[in-house]
């Protein structure tokens, strides 16, 4: 039994350790990127408390722990967010997982990634222009 939760204990410590490092890769992918990295720049003051607030958050999303308490939609709705940084955050954040996570775990976080940038952008865009691209606006 103790070996059992031992076990539970280290595979949860290295999961939580692949995510801290998945979510510092991304942030170092996106903070040079030409379309993210002014968006970054501009809203996020100090990256290390941010970094410990997003790990967290995926922390819940993928292990089911309770550290993260927001709302990340509602942060969202605030920030300078545009239709085209959306595949480019997704593919960022799809090279880290699987640069840092093992498999398992990778396909479980781009799984929800992709689910919550359909929902972000859906949200945030729900209406289409003249051209059918998402819009903030109905035309
Ligand atoms: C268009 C793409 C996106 C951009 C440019 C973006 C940018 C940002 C920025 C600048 C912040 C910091 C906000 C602040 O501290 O006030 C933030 C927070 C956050 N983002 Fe994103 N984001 C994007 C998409 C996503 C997606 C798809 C997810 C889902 C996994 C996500 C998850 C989070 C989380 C969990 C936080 C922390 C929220 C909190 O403080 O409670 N972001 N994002």
């Amino acid at each position: 039994m103790e070996t059992a939760v031992e076990e539970a204990k280290a595979d949860n410590a290295s999961a939580e350790a692949a995510i801290r490092a998945c979510v510092t890769r991304f942030y170092e992918k996106g903070g040079t990127d030409p379309l993210l990295g002014p968006v970054f720049e501009k809203t996020i003051p100090e990256l290390e408390p941010h970094l410990e607030i997003v790990s967290n958050f995926w922390s819940h999303a993928l292990l089911g722990t309770t550290r993260y308490q927001g709302t990340p939609f509602g942060v969202h709705v605030k920030l300078p967010i545009e239709v085209e940084h959306f595949p480019r955050w997704l593919s960022l954040f799809t090279e880290a997982a699987k640069e840092t996570m093992p498999e398992e775990l990778a396909s479980a976080a781009i799984a929800r990634a992709e689910h919550m940038t359909q929902c972000f952008q859906s949200g945030l865009f729900p209406f289409k222009d003249a051209e059918g691209n998402p819009s903030k606006e109905p035309v």
